[in-house]
Parts: C-alpha cells; sequence; structure tokens
C-alpha cells in the first residue's frame, strides 16, 4: 500500500434491513441529522433505496435504506422485496433492525431465514424501541436472536431518542473496509433534490389522507428550476390510479390539495436550505403501478417484481 495519510481510512456500504416499521426510515434521519428518508406511522412507505453518506472520523459509511421486507403479493411489492435484499447482498456490514416491542414475528422469522439462506455471517442486530418495552423482556429477546448464530453484535437502541445510536454507528465505521472514500465527505445524499422534494409530498399525503388512498397514488417532480433569487420553482404532480380518487386529493375547494402542499413546500424548503415555489397537479394515470419507468424512477427493477 502507498498510503500516505497519517490515517488509514476505510468506507464501504451498511444495508439496514428489516420487517416494516421496525423503525430504518427513523433511524437512517437520527444518524444523519436530516430528513431524508420518509418516516410515517403505514407501513411500507420506503419504495426507494435512500442512501445516506456518514463520516465517523476516518471512516465513510454509506448507508442504505431498503423497503421493509415482507410477504410480496402484487408485482411492485415483488420489486420493492427484491431491492431490499439486493441492498442487503450487495453491502459490507448488514444491520438487522428488529422492533424490540413486536419481538420475534412472522416476518422477523422470515428475514432471519433469509438471511441463514444467504450464507451471510457477522450481521449486526439493533433491538429498537427499547424506549418501548422493560428491560426484562429485552434480554430474553436478545438471546433468542444471538441463537441464531446469525449476529456477532447487538445493540438495544431506540431510534426515537438517539439513546444507543452512538455506539452501532461506531461498530458500524470500525467494520467498514479499508479503502478510499466514495463520496466527497461533505456529501449527504446521493438522492437527487427532485426525488427527495417528491419523497416530501408524498410523507404529507400519507399524513392528510388515510386508509388505502395515498398507497394508490404516486408524487412525480416534473420541473425543478433554480431561479435567479436563489429560490427553487417545484412542478409535481400526484398520480392517482382512478377518476374517483382525484376529487379526494383536491378537497372541498382544494382544501386538502393546499394544505397538503404548504406542509410539503415548508418541508421541502428547510431541508434543501433555500425558498421553494410548489406547484401540486393530481392527474389520474391508471396502472401506474405496472409502468416500468416509474420503476426506474424509484431505483427499483421492474423485472425484480415479476
Ligand atoms: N417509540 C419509538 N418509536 C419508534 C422508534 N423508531 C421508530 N419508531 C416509530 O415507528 C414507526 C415506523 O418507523 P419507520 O422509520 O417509518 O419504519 P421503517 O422500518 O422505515 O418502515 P417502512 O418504511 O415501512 O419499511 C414510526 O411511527 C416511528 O416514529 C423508537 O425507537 N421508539
Amino acid at each position: 500500500m502507498t498510503e500516505t495519510s497519517a490515517e488509514t481510512t476505510r468506507a464501504g456500504f451498511a444495508a439496514l434491513i428489516g420487517a416494516p416499521n421496525a423503525g430504518k426510515s427513523t433511524l437512517l434521519n437520527r444518524i444523519l441529522g436530516q430528513k431524508i428518508s420518509i418516516v410515517s406511522r403505514k407501513v411500507q412507505t420506503t419504495r426507494i433505496q435512500v442512501r445516506g453518506v456518514l463520516m465517523h472520523g476516518a471512516s465513510q459509511i454509506v448507508f442504505v435504506d431498503t423497503p421493509g421486507i415482507f410477504q410480496p403479493k402484487r408485482r411492485l411489492d415483488r420489486a420493492m422485496v427484491h431491492a431490499a435484499w439486493s441492498g442487503a447482498h450487495d453491502a459490507d456490514t448488514v444491520v438487522l433492525l428488529v422492533d424490540a416491542q413486536k419481538g420475534v414475528t412472522e416476518e422477523v422469522q422470515r428475514i432471519l431465514d433469509g438471511l441463514k439462506a444467504s450464507g451471510r455471517e457477522g450481521a449486526i442486530l439493533a433491538l429498537n424501541k427499547v424506549d418501548l418495552v422493560k428491560p426484562d423482556v429485552l434480554l430474553p429477546l436478545a438471546e433468542k436472536l444471538s441463537d441464531t448464530g446469525l449476529f456477532d453484535a447487538v445493540f438495544m437502541i431506540s431510534a426515537e431518542t438517539g439513546s444507543g445510536v452512538g455506539d452501532l454507528i461506531a461498530e458500524v465505521a470500525r467494520r467498514m473496509p479499508e479503502g478510499p472514500y466514495l463520496y466527497p465527505e461533505d456529501h449527504l445524499t446521493d438522492l437527487p433534490e427532485r426525488l427527495i422534494a417528491a419523497e416530501i409530498t408524498r410523507e404529507k399525503i400519507f399524513e392528510r389522507l388515510h386508509d388505502e388512498l395515498p398507497y394508490k397514488s404516486t408524487v412525480e417532480t416534473e420541473k425543478f428550476e433554480e431561479r435567479p433569487d436563489g429560490s427553487a420553482r417545484i412542478e409535481q404532480t400526484i398520480y392517482v390510479a382512478r377518476d374517483g380518487h382525484k376529487g379526494i386529493f383536491l378537497g372541498k375547494g382544494g382544501a386538502t390539495i393546499k394544505d397538503i402542499g404548504k406542509r410539503a413546500r415548508i418541508e421541502i424548503s428547510e431541508v434543501l436550505d433555500r425558498p421553494v415555489h410548489l406547484f401540486l397537479f393530481v392527474k389520474v394515470r391508471e396502472n401506474w403501478e405496472d409502468d416500468p419507468e416509474r420503476y426506474r424512477d424509484w431505483g427499483l427493477d421492474y423485472k425484480g417484481g415479476a
């Protein structure tokens, strides 16, 4: 090696895997200290692999936030699960996040089986949401999971409060392979800003509308213009599956869409760190879930869902 710097640099990929709602997005947002991955109380809100880059000492960790792994039924679901597993497969380190309150559910068991089948050893186990459970529940759960032989480190964390997260990061950093940095040091995410903006609007839709409707819609940033005054002009379309859904998204006198737009604009402007003018449109596009183009936009493999 011709390394001349005093300290050896390390860089690699860490995949966060877990059942839907385990807290992957919350953890990633806490680690990176900025909102980049959509968080919602509803399951399966992460459709794309969001990468965040963290510098920790001389280590650069590229985090991959995978869609929750669940039993897939529809094509889109299958593509998401496929993306989650390939994220884990390509990573240098895998962190399995388990909701300590729920314990080893059927979904968790399926992931354990998948990990075992992949032949991967030495994953990191992070028992999350420890703020919600008593210590006497945690220890037996940690033991039960350790007995699988799949993990060589266990952490008890709360992605919500940050407790234990520092130790987890230090361990991930330690496991990164030696090598040059993969991204510039100040690089936070390789998600293009237009995609971040679309994810934020999608999150506001989830907050404002309930039941199945948000799942049956998608948001795309159609135009993203930097203006001379330093602000950004963003046009987004919310695609809905049926004409009947359009009215619900618009609301009485356009009240619903206005509210979604206002909340989204405030947050997009915060995250992008400049004033934002946001224009939202609602359009019907039947079968948007079966359009290969959309899958590419989300970083998913259309055939992965075949
Ligand atoms: N009390 C508590 N709640 C948490 C913690 N971590 C996550 N949550 C909550 O759990 C819910 C799910 O969190 P997400 O981060 O969206 O979960 P996810 O694993 O990314 O979910 P998918 O996108 O569906 O795969 C949210 O309501 C979070 O606020 C924690 O440590 N403590």
